[in-house]
């Protein structure tokens, strides 16, 4: 067997512990897929004391982890740090300008940083790999980037974020309130150090970005992606979908059909309980690509979590052992192209549109009022049942047909002020 590939691992929380007790229990099955041992020689955190029920005993402690980069006894340096600046990308950097292989699970980086880390790469002629860094477990990035290489991809499209996905279906399983599912989550290992870039969208936004350079072979613009999250969401719009024949899913959506504009957001849509996409629940993902030779394909697994995460991250430290290396990005950097943005405006879809109104005459021929004057054509509605003694406000939910988005845009921004909402109208679109 050829000499053994030495790793550094910087990060122990969830996912670097992870790594740690995969290499360990499964090493030999590891090391005949890599043709070579995977050692570790050396490691880094904040906090060299912790008891993370793994022996670290074995490994050289490096306090400030960029000097892993350095070391003469690492081939690949593996960042589990997170971050899309700071440490991570000065370690990311440091590695790359050493030659060194660089394996990372950190979407905020390779979503902010991905092309200028490419491009090093490329210069350096070092591999760099980042396949846990977008929907955990899943092979997706081979998937798309390799076993998908030899089709235009017109559209991607899945559930980019387990930790959303975690809530919105225990939401609907148990009618929990969404603080104590997010809290649940959090224990779980799912969740961003800061979980409003979860909930907010900014995750599942990361990894779409990413998704989409590389299927679509654009240059990659975070800054594109329209995002929404699911901190509005009640436990009343999930009836309200369920009544409806829908659930609800934080769904990242990109397209660029014919080479042409290229269209990227993360939101919250109404899947229809007959799409595979509405059973896939808890931390699970779901990624969908559509490719022109293979058709519609499917990728599912966990999207989050310690175990899922690390396979994904010791795949990429086997292909670097093996020398399945390409480029980052499926072509090298220059070879991406540059998009313009699509206007969301002429998009057609349904839409559910969910307004909490005073309960109290003229509200409904209001609003009603404002779809018609902006060409909204509304298929049916639906209200929260309301105690007869309560006079707080009410739930309405709407579905429209299909049509122009900027209509729905234009029926809203009639609306925007008006003192019969007791809060700003929720629109979600339907998945076609
Ligand atoms: N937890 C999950 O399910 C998944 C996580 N990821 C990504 O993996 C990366 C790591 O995530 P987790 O393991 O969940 O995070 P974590 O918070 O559990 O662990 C982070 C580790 O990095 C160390 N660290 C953080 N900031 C540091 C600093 N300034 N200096 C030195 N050490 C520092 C911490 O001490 C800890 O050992 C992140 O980029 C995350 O987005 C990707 C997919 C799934
Ligand atoms: N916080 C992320 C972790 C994996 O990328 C999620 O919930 O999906
Ligand atoms: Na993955």
């Amino acid at each position: 067997m050829a000499e053994q590939l030495r790793i550094a691992l910087a990060g122990l929380g969830t996912v670097g512990a992870g790594v740690i007790r995969l290499l360990e229990e499964n090493g030999d099955t590891i090391a005949q897929r890599a043709g070579r041992p995977i050692a570790i020689s050396a490691v880094s955190a904040r906090d060299r004391t912790k008891d993370r029920g793994v022996d670290l005993s074995g490994y050289a402690w490096e306090d400030d982890m960029t000097r892993l980069a350095a070391r003469d006894d690492v081939d690949v340096v593996v960042e589990l740090v997170g971050g899309s600046d700071g440490p991570a990308l000065a370690l990311a950097r440091e590695a790359l300008g050493h030659g060194k292989g660089f394996v990372t699970a950190n979407k905020a980086m390779v979503a902010h940083h991905g092309l200028e880390l490419a491009e090093l790469a490329e210069q350096e002629d070092a591999p760099m790999r980042y396949e846990a860094a977008v929907a955990g477990g899943i092979p997706a990035i081979k998937g798309i980037g390799e076993g998908a290489a030899a089709n235009r991809i017109a559209r991607i499209y899945g559930i980019l974020n387990g930790t959303c996905n975690y809530i919105l279906s225990e939401m609907e399983s148990s009618g929990r309130d969404f603080g104590d599912v997010l809290s649940e989550a959090q224990v779980l290992g799912y969740a961003e150090a800061d979980p409003t870039f979860d909930i907010e969208g900014v995750d599942a936004a990361h990894k779409l970005a990413i998704l989409a350079a590389l299927g679509f072979g654009t240059r990659l613009d975070f800054a594109d992606v329209e995002m929404i999250g699911i901190s509005r969401i009640r436990a009343a719009d999930i009836a309200q979908a369920r009544a409806l024949g829908y659930v609800i899913r934080l769904i990242g959506l990109a397209d660029c059909e014919d080479g042409g504009r290229l269209f990227q957001r993360v939101a919250p849509y109404l899947v229809p309980a007959s799409h595979p996409l509405a059973g896939v629940s808890g931390a699970t993902n779901a990624v969908v690509a559509e490719g022109n030779f293979a058709g519609r394909l499917l990728f599912e697994g966990a999207g989050a979590g310690d175990g899922p995460t690390a396979s994904a991250v010791v795949a990429d430290i086997i292909d670097i052992a093996r020398g399945n290396t390409p480029p980052p990005f499926a072509v090298p950097v220059s070879a991406l192209r540059h998009t313009e943005s699509a206007d969301p405006a002429n998009r057609r879809n349904r839409a559910y549109l969910r307004f909490v109104v005073a309960d109290r005459p003229g509200v409904l021929a209001e609003i009603t009022a404002a779809m018609r004057d902006a060409g909204v054509s509304i298929e049916s509605m639906i209200q929260e049942g309301h105690p007869e003694d309560d006079e707080g406000p009410v739930l309405v939910g709407m579905v429209t047909h299909e049509g122009r988005e900027g209509t729905v845009t234009k029926a809203m921004d009639l609306l925007e002020g008006s003192p019969s909402l007791a809060e700003a109208p929720l629109v979600m679109r339907l998945l076609g």
